[in-house]
């Protein structure tokens, strides 16, 4: 039971998707719900709990719980293997709509305490562990692990001071239902070290070991970090937590949430005991998560960093800021045609797509007009910067498909064509030695997407997903697909690919996809304008080559070419007559 004789690590149960929401009032969207449970996977961590499947009356805020575990996102990190996605259930009831949605481990619940049990769900304790074994043996029978709860462990708001027994008498029961393990829960969060200490010495003494039962501490009393080192210090290695400190039973009045998943973690980390956790990914999701439900943040760890980071962030912002001018960039319109319009400010120019009752669809013409002008704007002295952008609400809705304009299914010669044209117009702005922008003001589907990921910088205004929708017309993203898998990355490329679903800006943003997301088309422009004021640090000569160096890196990675190329580009920055000899 010391810290030497055990390896450092422990193992979070993350359950603010269930434990975490259950007690808020106002409901709150299922996207939320899956955007949450997708950032915390992004965490590193490897058990979350995803919802309850209990009575809708009992339990309002988890009425959507099927669109939950519906959801291709859910089913999609259900089949990952390393992942542990418990479900609550109550009953029979709750485990065959759990087995229907292909969840593969529940957990079970019991009170160690009688008011509890009744005011929970509405029995007594000896009725809630026959209920429970009964559930706990159908799931192991269809091959799901089943984990369990004991709440109240060291009182009851109803009946007060819990016996030892009673918990030990539960704990056992579930065991013996084949729980993997239980979690004790100190519902009211009422216990404090010395609680914990004495009720875990106890069970060890009386034969339950120590990697069979885990740590569900509240923190009404502000005990519960204490509460979690003195488990962790006799020997617990597994706790469960809530992000942002979220959480509470609605029959527990009076308690508040579940220790905060950023304090467990920064406590353990500065102890040198590793959780697999990225803390300032987990701190985004509570700052995140509060923000979007409006409910307070709850970690001291997570308001701490935030705090600090916003300090940096804002500190690099006004750099920028000052370095802008304060009247926004001037854009004078010196071409048009069907479709598309230019503007030039200085050195730099913008494409505008202008076919915003089309969702600036790519007409044949549009999409040879966009290559003219960026070839052209590649070889031009006069221009640094190249802007894509488009009128309307959307950014770029793809081909368009329409009879007149790209038809699909008109076999060889159309094929061949729209083939050549889509891919010179890829090839000249991902070959442009110019920085390229694409300043996305709406949504972009299929070819759209291809647009703004061939180009080196995106902005983005905050409801501008992306969605490579190809696969639900029955096509797939071929020309674009170069350039849309070498900067997602392959597993999240193939997955948006297959699901076509939408990919959210804060999901590109939080994966480095996108530079900046802005909440309005004016903010949008505002943060444009501070890019290409920040842009002007780097000479043209200087953005070329590096541009040069990332594509030698990832397109002749530790080969000649690519030694060939650095040595070459570092003669020629080295010249007399380069921009470095300025
Ligand atoms: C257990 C029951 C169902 C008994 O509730 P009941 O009223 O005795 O049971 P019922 O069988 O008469 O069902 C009532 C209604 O619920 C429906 N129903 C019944 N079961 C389900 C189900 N699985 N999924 C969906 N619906 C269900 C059922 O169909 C019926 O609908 P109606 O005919 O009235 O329209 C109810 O009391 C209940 O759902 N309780 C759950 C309460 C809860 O989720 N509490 C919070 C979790 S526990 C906790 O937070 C502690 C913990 C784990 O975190 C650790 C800690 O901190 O201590």
């Amino acid at each position: 039971m010391t810290l030497q004789s055990t390896p450092p690590t422990v193992r979070i149960v993350e359950v603010g998707p269930r434990d975490g929401l259950q007690n808020i009032r106002e409901p709150i969207s299922t996207p939320i719900k899956l955007e949450l449970i997708r950032r915390l996977e992004e965490t590193g961590l490897d058990t979350i709990e995803l919802t309850s499947v209990v009575s809708p009356k009992a339990i309002p805020q988890l009425a959507d719980c099927r669109e939950v575990l519906g959801s291709p996102q859910v089913k999609h990190l259900v089949s990952k293997s390393h992942l542990r996605l418990p479900v609550l259930v109550p009953n029979v009831k709750g485990l065959n709509i759990a087995i229907q949605h292909g969840v593969k481990e529940i957990a079970v619940f019991i009170s160690a305490t009688e008011g509890f049990s009744k005011a929970n769900i509405n029995c007594t304790v000896e009725q809630a562990i026959e209920r429970a074994r009964h559930v706990a043996s159908l799931a192991l029978k269809s091959n799901l692990s089943v984990r369990g709860y004991v709440s109240c462990i060291f009182a009851d708001p109803y009946d007060g001071p819990t016996s030892p027994a009673s918990v030990l008498h539960c704990v056992r029961k579930l065991l013996d239902a084949g729980c993997y393990e239980v979690s004790l829960g100190d519902t009211l969060g009422i216990g404090s070290p010395a609680n914990v200490r004495s009720l875990i010495k106890y069970l060890v003494r009386e034969g339950i070991a120590l990697d069979k039962i885990a740590g569900h501490f509240h923190d009404t009393y502000g005990q519960a970090v204490a509460n979690v080192w003195e488990a962790y210090n006799c020997g617990l290695r597994v706790f469960d937590s809530s992000v942002a400190g979220l959480g509470g039973c609605p029959f527990a009045p009076g308690a508040s949430g579940n220790v905060a998943s950023e304090d467990l973690v920064y406590m353990f980390h500065n102890a040198g005991i590793s959780t697999g956790v990225d803390l300032p990914k987990l701190v985004e999701t509570g700052i995140w998560i509060s923000e979007t439900i409006s409910k307070p943040h709850s970690s001291r760890v997570g308001t701490a960093l935030s705090i600090k980071s916003k300090a940096a962030t804002s500190a690099a912002a006004s750099m920028i800021k000052k370095s802008s001018k304060d009247a926004p960039l001037q854009w004078n319109m010196f071409s048009e045609t069907e479709g598309l319009q230019l503007f030039r400010s200085g050195v730099n120019l913008k494409l505008v797509l202008n076919r915003p009752k089309n969702g600036n669809a790519l007409t044949a013409s549009m999409i040879s007009d966009l290559t003219s002008a960026i070839t052209a704007a590649s070889q031009h002295p006069q221009t640094s910067r190249i802007i894509i952008t488009a009128a309307g609400k959307f950014f770029c809705t793809g081909m368009d498909l329409g009879k007149e304009s790209t038809p699909v299914a008109q076999g060889d010669a159309t094929s061949k064509a729209q083939f050549e044209r889509l891919t010179s117009l890829f090839e000249a702005l991902d070959q442009s030695p110019k920085v390229t922008i694409a300043c996305m003001n709406g949504p972009a589907f299929g070819g759209g997407v291809g647009l703004a990921f061939a180009c080196d910088i995106r902005l983005a205004v905050r409801n501008a997903a992306v969605t490579l929708s190809e696969a639900k017309l029955g096509l797939c993203p071929a020309t674009i697909s170069k350039y849309v898998i070498r900067e997602w990355g392959i597993s999240f490329a193939r997955e948006a690919m297959l699901s076509a679903r939408p990919v959210t800006t804060d999901e590109l943003k939080t994966k480095g996809l996108v530079s900046d997301v802005a909440d309005t088309p004016e903010q949008l422009g505002t943060r444009l304008d501070e890019l290409l004021a920040q842009l002007k640090v780097a000479s043209p000569d200087a953005s070329r080559m590096s541009k040069e160096l990332v594509r030698l890196a990832w397109a002749h990675a530790g080969t000649e070419k690519q030694a060939h190329g650095i040595r070459r580009l570092f003669e020629e920055m080295m010249g007399a007559n380069a921009d470095g000899a300025d």
